[in-house]
C-alpha cells in the first residue's frame, strides 16, 4: 500500500520537540505561518508535530468534505481523552455512528428553527430588559462604560454564557453580575485548557498512551487545576439533578426544555444527562463569546459601516412598531447585520484548527491537484489508518479560489448582492465550497458532526449586536488598532503589552451613547 503523505511538501521543522506546532497554533497573529504555507504549498501539505510525527494540514474543499463525512475518519485520540474528562463518556463529541445519530435526534428539536425563534425574547432580556443590572445594556450603563475606553470582552463573554446557561438550565446564571458560580468555574476551566501553551503540546503527545484507568485516578488527585475540574463536574451534576427533580415535581411538558427532552429519551440515563449539559455549555460558550467580541471590534474599526448598520437596525424597529406587530424584528432580513456576522465567522473562525484521525486506510479526493516534493502532480491522496489531520478552517476561509483576490481583507460587502433586491441579500459565492449551514463557510463545520447550536449562536449574535448598536457607539482608541487574533483553541482577540513580552485577551473600544436612535 502506498502512502502519498511522504510525497507531500511542507515547511521545514524548526524543532524536534515541537515540530511546527508552535508556528501553527501559537503564531502571533494567528495564521502568520499557516497562511504563508497555504500560498507556498497549496491546500494540502504536511507539517511535523511533537517528536517527529507527521500531520496533514488540509483546506482543499473536496478533501474537507471527505474528512467531515467519512466513517473512516474520527476524532484524534488526545481530543477524545480530553472530551471524556471534560464532558463525560456519552458526549455527542465522542459518540459515533448510531449513538451519535440517536443523540442528535433527541436534541435536534430543541435546536430547530421554530424552537430557537421562540428564544428570541429571552435573549433580548439578556441584552436589554430594564429590570435589573443583570442585563448587558444596563450593566454597561450602571458601570459607567459610556465615555470610557473599556475592554468589552469580559462582559460579552459573560452575557453569552448567561443567556446560553439560562436557555439550557432555566436558571439565572448571574455571570455578568459576577455572582455566578457556574460562570466563574467554567471560565477558569476554559482558561486552563486554552492557555496550556508548550506544556499542552507535550501533554498532547503523551496523553494518548496513558491508560484510561490511570488517567481517571490521576484526575481524582487534589492537584492544582484539577480541583477546578472536580468542582465543575460536581456543580453541573448538582444543577442537572435539581432541574430534573423540579421537573418531576412540576410534572411539566418535558419536551419543551433541554433537560426534559434528555430525561424523556428512553436510551439516556438520568446520570448521563450532565454529560450533555456540559457538552453544550462548553461548546457554545467561548465560540459565541469570541465571535461576539470580534463583531464589536470590527464595528468600532469601521465607522461608516457602523452608521449604516445602526440605521438598518433602527429602521427595522420603526417599521415593526408602525405595523403594530407584537413580535421581535426578523433579524434574518437585515442584510448589513448578517453580512457583518458572516464576515466575522469567515475571518475569525471560532475553532480554526479541528483535528481528526483516519481510522482506516483511505483515499482522500482533492478538488485541485497539489505538487509533490518530486515535482509531480498529486490528484488524490492515499493515506494510511492512524494519520492525524488538521482541518485548516482559517486557511479554507482565505482561499482566493473561493473568496476572491481580496480574501485576506475583512470586507462584509462581499456578502451583499450587487443588485439590491429585498428578498434574499446574501450573495451567492463564486465557487461553491464544502457547504456548511451558512453559505460556504466552515465555521460551524458540516456533515454529521456539524455544530448543533449554530441557529442558537446566530440568533444570539443578531440580538446582542442589534441591541448594542441601538444603544451605544463604538470607536477604536486613539493610537489605533492594538488587537490581533491568537489561536487559543478558539480564535481570541489579543492585546499585546507595550513591552511586547506578554498580553491578554481583550477588545478595547471607546463607548459612546446613541442619542437620537441613529
Ligand atoms: C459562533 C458560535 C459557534 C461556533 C463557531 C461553533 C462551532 C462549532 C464547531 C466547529 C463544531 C465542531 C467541532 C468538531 O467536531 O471538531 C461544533 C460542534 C458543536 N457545537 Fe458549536 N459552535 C458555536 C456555538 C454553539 C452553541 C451556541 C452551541 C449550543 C447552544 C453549540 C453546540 C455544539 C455542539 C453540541 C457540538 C457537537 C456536535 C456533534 O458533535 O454532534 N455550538 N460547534
Amino acid at each position: 500500500r502506498r502512502d502519498d503523505v511522504a510525497r507531500l511538501r511542507g515547511p521545514k521543522s524548526p524543532s524536534f520537540t515541537f515540530g511546527n506546532l508552535l508556528q501553527l497554533q501559537d503564531a502571533d497573529p494567528y495564521g502568520k505561518h499557516e497562511f504563508t504555507w497555504l500560498e507556498e504549498f497549496g491546500s494540502v501539505y504536511k507539517i511535523k508535530a511533537c517528536f517527529g510525527k507527521t500531520r496533514l494540514v488540509i483546506s482543499d474543499p473536496e478533501a474537507m468534505r471527505f474528512v467531515l463525512n467519512s466513517p473512516d475518519v474520527g476524532w484524534a485520540s488526545t481530543q477524545k481523552k480530553v472530551a471524556k474528562i471534560l464532558f463525560g463518556l456519552d458526549s455527542a463529541f465522542l459518540a459515533r455512528g448510531d449513538r451519535h445519530s440517536y443523540l442528535r435526534r433527541v436534541m435536534n428539536p430543541w435546536f430547530s428553527p421554530r424552537s430557537i425563534r421562540e428564544m428570541s425574547p429571552m435573549m433580548k432580556d439578556g441584552a436589554q430588559k430594564a429590570r435589573s443590572q443583570t442585563f448587558l445594556v444596563n450593566h454597561w450603563d450602571s458601570n459607567g462604560f459610556v465615555g470610557q475606553m473599556v475592554d468589552v470582552v469580559p462582559t460579552l463573554h459573560s452575557a453569552a454564557l448567561d443567556i446560553l446557561g439560562e436557555a439550557l438550565l432555566e436558571t439565572e446564571i448571574g455571570g455578568l453580575e459576577g455572582k455566578g458560580e457556574l460562570s466563574k468555574i467554567q471560565n477558569q476551566l476554559i482558561d486552563i485548557f486554552s492557555d496550556a501553551g508548550k506544556v499542552g503540546k507535550l501533554a498532547e503527545a503523551f496523553v494518548p498512551s496513558i491508560p484510561d484507568l490511570l488517567l481517571n485516578l490521576v484526575l481524582m488527585l487534589p492537584l492544582p487545576g484539577l480541583d477546578v475540574l472536580q468542582k465543575y463536574m460536581r456543580l453541573t451534576t448538582e444543577m442537572s439533578e435539581s432541574l430534573l427533580a423540579r421537573k418531576m415535581l412540576a410534572g411539566e411538558d418535558r419536551d419543551a426544555s433541554f433537560v426534559g427532552r434528555l430525561a424523556s429519551a428512553t436510551d439516556i440515563r438520568n446520570e448521563g444527562i450532565p454529560d450533555h449539559i456540559r457538552t453544550v455549555l462548553m461548546a457554545g460558550d467561548r465560540t459565541t463569546g469570541d465571535t461576539l467580541s470580534w463583531t464589536v471590534y470590527q464595528i468600532a474599526a469601521m465607522p461608516e459601516f457602523q452608521r449604516a448598520l445602526r440605521k438598518e437596525v433602527h429602521d427595522a424597529h420603526v417599521s415593526q412598531a408602525a405595523a403594530e406587530l407584537n413580535t421581535d424584528i426578523d433579524y434574518d432580513k437585515l442584510p448589513l447585520l448578517n453580512a457583518l456576522i458572516n464576515e466575522v465567522l469567515r475571518f475569525y473562525p471560532a475553532l480554526p484548527l479541528p483535528e481528526r484521525i483516519t481510522l482506516a486506510d483511505c483515499v482522500i479526493p482533492l478538488s485541485a491537484p497539489v505538487l509533490s516534493n518530486m515535482g509531480e502532480m498529486i490528484s488524490e491522496l492515499r493515506v494510511r489508518a492512524g494519520q492525524e489531520v488538521y482541518l485548516a478552517i482559517g486557511s479554507y476561509h482565505r482561499m482566493k479560489s473561493i473568496w476572491g483576490d481580496d480574501a485576506d481583507e475583512f470586507r462584509p460587502e462581499r456578502w451583499l448582492r450587487e443588485e439590491d433586491d429585498n428578498d434574499e441579500k446574501s450573495r451567492k459565492l463564486k465557487v461553491p465550497g464544502v457547504g456548511g449551514p451558512r453559505g460556504s463557510l466552515l465555521s460551524f463545520l458540516s456533515g454529521p458532526g456539524v455544530c448543533i447550536g449554530y441557529r442558537f449562536a446566530l440568533l444570539l449574535l443578531q440580538v446582542l449586536v442589534s441591541t448594542l448598536i441601538r444603544n451605544f457607539t463604538f470607536a477604536l482608541p486613539d493610537g489605533g488598532d492594538n488587537v490581533r487574533p491568537r489561536c487559543m483553541i478558539t480564535t481570541v482577540p489579543w492585546i499585546e503589552d507595550e513591552d511586547g513580552k506578554g498580553g491578554r485577551q481583550g477588545v478595547e473600544v471607546v463607548v459612546g451613547r446613541v442619542e437620537d436612535g441613529v
